[in-house]
Protein backbone atom coordinates (compact mmCIF):
# COMPACT_ATOMS: atom_id res chain seq x y z
CA UNK A 1 0.00 0.00 0.00
CA UNK A 2 1.14 3.42 -0.67
CA UNK A 3 0.32 7.18 0.26
CA UNK A 4 2.94 8.76 -1.10
CA UNK A 5 1.77 12.18 -1.30
CA UNK A 6 2.09 13.81 -4.54
CA UNK A 7 5.01 16.18 -5.54
CA UNK A 8 5.79 19.42 -7.03
CA UNK A 9 9.60 19.75 -8.15
CA UNK A 10 11.46 23.03 -8.60
CA UNK A 11 14.77 22.20 -10.35
CA UNK A 12 17.35 25.46 -9.85
CA UNK A 13 18.47 25.94 -5.97
CA UNK A 14 16.05 22.47 -5.34
CA UNK A 15 17.64 19.18 -6.99
CA UNK A 16 20.65 20.54 -7.46
CA UNK A 17 24.20 19.81 -5.67
CA UNK A 18 25.73 21.60 -2.78
CA UNK A 19 27.65 23.72 -5.14
CA UNK A 20 24.54 25.07 -7.13
CA UNK A 21 24.59 23.90 -10.22
CA UNK A 22 23.96 20.41 -12.21
CA UNK A 23 21.38 17.89 -10.82
CA UNK A 24 22.47 15.83 -7.67
CA UNK A 25 22.42 12.38 -8.75
CA UNK A 26 20.83 11.08 -5.61
CA UNK A 27 17.62 12.61 -6.76
CA UNK A 28 17.23 10.31 -9.25
CA UNK A 29 16.26 6.92 -8.29
CA UNK A 30 13.67 8.60 -5.18
CA UNK A 31 11.90 10.23 -8.07
CA UNK A 32 11.63 7.47 -10.48
CA UNK A 33 10.11 5.22 -7.50
CA UNK A 34 7.92 7.58 -5.80
CA UNK A 35 4.43 6.50 -5.89
CA UNK A 36 2.51 9.19 -7.25
CA UNK A 37 2.69 11.98 -9.54
CA UNK A 38 5.69 14.21 -9.37
CA UNK A 39 5.12 17.75 -11.24
CA UNK A 40 8.31 19.61 -12.50
CA UNK A 41 8.22 23.04 -12.01
CA UNK A 42 10.44 25.32 -13.32
CA UNK A 43 11.16 28.80 -14.75
CA UNK A 44 13.53 27.11 -17.05
CA UNK A 45 12.88 26.58 -20.75
CA UNK A 46 10.61 23.30 -22.10
CA UNK A 47 12.88 20.64 -23.16
CA UNK A 48 14.67 20.86 -19.90
CA UNK A 49 11.99 19.76 -17.62
CA UNK A 50 10.62 17.34 -20.23
CA UNK A 51 14.23 16.00 -20.74
CA UNK A 52 14.58 15.65 -16.92
CA UNK A 53 11.58 13.69 -16.80
CA UNK A 54 12.52 11.20 -19.71
CA UNK A 55 15.77 10.75 -18.09
CA UNK A 56 14.80 9.74 -14.95
CA UNK A 57 12.12 7.64 -16.55
CA UNK A 58 8.68 9.48 -14.79
CA UNK A 59 6.11 11.04 -16.88
CA UNK A 60 6.56 14.22 -18.79
CA UNK A 61 4.20 16.57 -15.80
CA UNK A 62 6.00 19.87 -16.38
CA UNK A 63 5.43 23.63 -15.85
CA UNK A 64 8.03 25.42 -17.36
CA UNK A 65 8.90 29.14 -17.98
CA UNK A 66 7.12 30.18 -14.50
CA UNK A 67 4.01 28.97 -15.92
CA UNK A 68 4.34 30.47 -19.48
CA UNK A 69 4.34 26.56 -20.53
CA UNK A 70 2.29 23.55 -19.03
CA UNK A 71 2.47 20.26 -20.08
CA UNK A 72 -0.08 17.56 -18.76
CA UNK A 73 1.31 14.86 -20.52
CA UNK A 74 -1.05 15.29 -23.27
CA UNK A 75 -1.89 18.78 -23.93
CA UNK A 76 0.64 21.70 -24.43
CA UNK A 77 -0.47 25.58 -22.47
CA UNK A 78 1.27 28.69 -23.26
CA UNK A 79 -0.23 31.14 -21.29
CA UNK A 80 1.49 34.28 -22.35
CA UNK A 81 3.27 34.93 -25.36
CA UNK A 82 7.17 35.58 -26.40
CA UNK A 83 6.93 38.96 -27.86
CA UNK A 84 6.34 41.81 -25.36
CA UNK A 85 9.24 39.90 -23.54
CA UNK A 86 11.29 40.44 -26.71
CA UNK A 87 10.30 43.95 -27.42
CA UNK A 88 12.21 44.37 -23.98
CA UNK A 89 15.25 43.00 -24.46
CA UNK A 90 15.42 45.10 -27.87
CA UNK A 91 15.03 47.95 -26.04
CA UNK A 92 17.93 46.56 -23.35
CA UNK A 93 20.23 46.04 -26.14
CA UNK A 94 19.29 49.12 -27.85
CA UNK A 95 20.25 51.34 -24.23
CA UNK A 96 23.87 49.54 -24.60
CA UNK A 97 23.51 46.38 -22.42
CA UNK A 98 23.27 42.74 -23.20
CA UNK A 99 21.05 39.22 -22.39
CA UNK A 100 24.54 38.48 -21.51
CA UNK A 101 24.44 34.97 -22.71
CA UNK A 102 26.68 35.45 -26.13
CA UNK A 103 25.79 34.91 -29.58
CA UNK A 104 24.02 31.64 -29.62
CA UNK A 105 22.52 30.69 -27.22
CA UNK A 106 20.22 27.80 -25.18
CA UNK A 107 19.02 29.40 -22.62
CA UNK A 108 15.99 31.58 -24.60
CA UNK A 109 16.17 29.11 -27.98
CA UNK A 110 13.67 27.33 -27.21
CA UNK A 111 12.20 29.88 -24.57
CA UNK A 112 8.28 30.49 -25.58
CA UNK A 113 7.04 32.63 -23.43
CA UNK A 114 9.06 35.01 -22.00
CA UNK A 115 13.31 35.86 -22.15
CA UNK A 116 15.95 35.38 -19.68
CA UNK A 117 18.46 37.88 -18.93
CA UNK A 118 22.51 36.62 -17.11
CA UNK A 119 22.17 37.75 -13.50
CA UNK A 120 25.75 39.26 -14.26
CA UNK A 121 24.12 42.46 -16.00
CA UNK A 122 22.43 45.34 -14.92
CA UNK A 123 18.93 44.46 -13.23
CA UNK A 124 17.46 48.08 -12.62
CA UNK A 125 17.68 49.56 -16.09
CA UNK A 126 16.37 45.91 -17.65
CA UNK A 127 12.89 46.31 -14.99
CA UNK A 128 12.25 50.05 -15.76
CA UNK A 129 12.28 49.03 -19.51
CA UNK A 130 10.30 45.86 -18.35
CA UNK A 131 7.74 47.98 -16.47
CA UNK A 132 7.20 50.56 -19.20
CA UNK A 133 6.07 47.69 -21.54
CA UNK A 134 3.59 46.37 -18.28
CA UNK A 135 6.01 43.22 -17.79
CA UNK A 136 7.92 41.69 -14.71
CA UNK A 137 11.31 40.57 -14.07
CA UNK A 138 11.42 37.67 -11.61
CA UNK A 139 14.98 37.36 -10.25
CA UNK A 140 14.96 32.80 -9.54
CA UNK A 141 19.23 33.76 -8.34
CA UNK A 142 19.66 32.18 -11.11
CA UNK A 143 18.56 34.39 -14.19
CA UNK A 144 16.53 37.28 -14.43
CA UNK A 145 12.86 36.55 -16.43
CA UNK A 146 11.50 39.04 -18.29
CA UNK A 147 7.85 37.99 -18.39
CA UNK A 148 4.53 38.59 -18.59
CA UNK A 149 3.02 39.71 -14.99
CA UNK A 150 0.09 36.85 -15.16
CA UNK A 151 1.51 33.01 -15.57
CA UNK A 152 2.89 31.61 -12.63
CA UNK A 153 4.17 28.33 -11.76
CA UNK A 154 0.87 27.90 -9.33
CA UNK A 155 -1.37 28.38 -12.00
CA UNK A 156 0.14 26.13 -14.07
CA UNK A 157 0.38 23.44 -11.08
CA UNK A 158 -3.32 23.95 -10.86
CA UNK A 159 -4.04 22.91 -14.69
CA UNK A 160 -2.41 19.92 -14.84
CA UNK A 161 -3.88 18.89 -11.23
CA UNK A 162 -7.15 19.19 -12.73
CA UNK A 163 -6.13 17.39 -16.00
CA UNK A 164 -4.85 14.78 -14.04
CA UNK A 165 -6.46 14.26 -11.59
CA UNK A 166 -3.94 15.46 -8.43
CA UNK A 167 -5.35 16.39 -5.07
CA UNK A 168 -3.41 19.54 -3.90
CA UNK A 169 -4.18 19.54 -1.03
CA UNK A 170 -1.87 16.55 -0.19
CA UNK A 171 0.93 17.27 -2.53
CA UNK A 172 3.80 18.25 -1.29
CA UNK A 173 6.05 21.15 -2.77
CA UNK A 174 9.42 21.89 -2.53
CA UNK A 175 11.12 25.32 -3.76
CA UNK A 176 14.05 28.14 -3.27
CA UNK A 177 12.61 31.17 -4.75
CA UNK A 178 9.99 34.02 -5.12
CA UNK A 179 9.12 32.07 -8.28
CA UNK A 180 7.97 29.20 -6.16
CA UNK A 181 6.06 30.83 -3.63
CA UNK A 182 2.96 30.21 -6.06
CA UNK A 183 3.22 26.43 -5.94
CA UNK A 184 3.91 26.72 -2.33
CA UNK A 185 0.43 28.56 -1.93
CA UNK A 186 -1.72 25.68 -4.31
CA UNK A 187 -0.72 22.61 -2.48
CA UNK A 188 -1.01 21.08 1.08
CA UNK A 189 2.94 21.04 2.24
CA UNK A 190 5.27 23.33 1.45
CA UNK A 191 9.21 22.94 2.30
CA UNK A 192 11.95 25.60 0.83
CA UNK A 193 15.29 24.40 0.76
CA UNK A 194 17.84 26.63 3.63
CA UNK A 195 19.70 28.25 0.50
CA UNK A 196 15.91 29.76 -0.70
CA UNK A 197 15.57 33.53 -1.09
CA UNK A 198 13.37 35.62 1.70
CA UNK A 199 10.47 34.65 -0.15
CA UNK A 200 10.15 31.52 -0.76
CA UNK A 201 11.53 31.05 3.01
CA UNK A 202 8.14 33.55 4.64
CA UNK A 203 5.58 31.59 2.02
CA UNK A 204 6.84 27.79 3.06
CA UNK A 205 5.45 26.00 5.54
CA UNK A 206 8.61 24.95 6.83
CA UNK A 207 12.45 25.94 6.22
CA UNK A 208 14.49 23.36 6.22
CA UNK A 209 17.72 22.54 7.76
CA UNK A 210 19.61 21.71 4.52
CA UNK A 211 20.36 23.14 1.36
CA UNK A 212 20.00 21.88 -2.85
CA UNK A 213 19.24 18.30 -2.66
CA UNK A 214 20.04 17.48 0.49
CA UNK A 215 17.04 19.37 1.69
CA UNK A 216 14.99 17.77 -0.77
CA UNK A 217 16.03 14.01 0.19
CA UNK A 218 15.36 14.82 3.23
CA UNK A 219 11.70 15.63 2.87
CA UNK A 220 11.27 13.35 0.62
CA UNK A 221 12.40 10.53 2.87
CA UNK A 222 10.06 12.07 5.39
CA UNK A 223 6.96 11.94 3.48
CA UNK A 224 6.99 9.09 2.08
CA UNK A 225 4.97 6.65 3.79
CA UNK A 226 5.33 3.54 1.26
CA UNK A 227 4.87 0.58 3.41
O1 LIG B 1 15.31 29.18 -14.56
C1 LIG B 1 15.61 29.70 -13.46
O2 LIG B 1 16.07 30.84 -13.35
C2 LIG B 1 15.36 28.94 -12.22
O3 LIG B 1 14.83 27.66 -12.49
P1 LIG B 1 13.99 26.94 -11.36
O4 LIG B 1 12.65 27.57 -11.34
O5 LIG B 1 13.97 25.49 -11.78
O6 LIG B 1 14.72 27.12 -10.08
MG1 LIG C 1 14.65 27.30 -8.12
Amino acid sequence: MTTDPPLVLDIDGTLTRPEGWGIDPRIFDPVRDWEAPVVIATGKAFPYPVALCHFAGIPELVVAENGGVVYTGDDVFFTADREAAQAVVEDYRAAGYSPGWGQENTVNRWRETEVAVNRDQPLEPLRKIAAKHGLEVVDTGYAYHVKDTEPNKGDGLETIADRVGIDLETAVAIGDSVNDVSTFEAVGRSFAVNNADELARAAADEVLEASHADGTLAVLERVSRTV
